[in-house]
């Protein structure tokens, strides 16, 4: 059983390949509920969730496992079962332990929150992604924190458009994406993205079509009554908008 598990995650793809390499890079996520404790299950087991995820072609996903949106440790293992696409998990990562773990139990990318953490623990936490072959996904929400990045050429950097310090109960700023862009661009990050509070599949293309390599999206793909149709609206922007990438 966990020759079959080691086999499996050694088989995956890269999380940033695997995204950088997508026709439409979204990292659709999986999370129980929003940061006002608003169901976003809907009913649906895990598996149905996953299943609808790879169906739509998703190139990676993401597992909320941070307890202030409903998760636990238990939701990451489940994922992992489940699917070979390449898992971030998303949750509170404060210590060199919780990475070894995350890496056990199948994640290929962890997030690091610049904002909650300092900076020496920022770098020896990315040190520690590296060294067990998981991706630093280090999320950002100003020029300060972008510039602390350590070892941004092997980071996802990924500007956060809502506050974790108010618990993302806010809509979003999505001008803030726009604005740190050129910011995130110059640290030399293969993959910078735009993650939380995106909607509508026209804002979505937006973001791709400024030059995002890809994007972090769970309430609103959570909440559509209709993922097929998402989907060929973003299609239908980015061509519409001429796609930048
Ligand atoms: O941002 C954090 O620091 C964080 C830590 C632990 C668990 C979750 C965390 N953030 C929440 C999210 O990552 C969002 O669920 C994700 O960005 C998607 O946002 P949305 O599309 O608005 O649901």
């Amino acid at each position: 059983m966990r020759d079959a598990f080691v086999a499996r995650n050694a088989r995956k793809a890269s999380f940033t390949g695997s995204l950088l390499e997508a026709r439409r890079p979204l990292i659709m996520e999986v999370k129980r509920h929003d940061g006002d404790g608003t169901d976003l299950l809907g009913g649906r087991t895990l598996a149905q969730v996953v299943a609808g995820y790879e169906a739509a072609g998703a190139p990676c996903v993401s597992v909320v496992t941070g307890r202030w949106f409903g998760g636990t440790e238990s939701m990451l293992t489940e994922v992992a079962e489940l699917t070979d696409l390449p898992i971030l998990q998303k949750d509170f990562i404060t210590r060199r332990a919780q990475v070894s773990r995350a890496k056990a139990l199948g994640a290929s990318a962890v997030l690091l929150t610049a904002g909650l953490l300092a900076r020496s623990s920022l770098a020896t936490l990315v040190d520690a992604c590296l060294s067990v072959g998981l991706t630093p996904f280090v999320e950002v929400t100003t020029e300060a924190e972008i510039t602390s990045v350590p070892h941004p050429e092997h980071c996802v950097i990924a500007v956060n458009n809502k506050d974790i310090k108010t618990r993302e109960r806010e809509p979003g700023d999505l001008g803030r994406s726009q604005r740190l862009l050129p910011a995130v661009l110059d640290t030399g990050t293969p993959c910078p993205v735009s993650a939380s509070g995106i909607g509508a599949p026209e804002v979505a293309a937006g973001l791709l079509r400024a030059g995002y390599a890809g994007l972090l999206v769970g309430t609103t793909l959570l909440r559509t009554g209709n993922l097929d149709d998402y989907l060929s609206t973003l299609d239908a922007e980015l061509a519409r908008q001429g796609d930048a990438r």
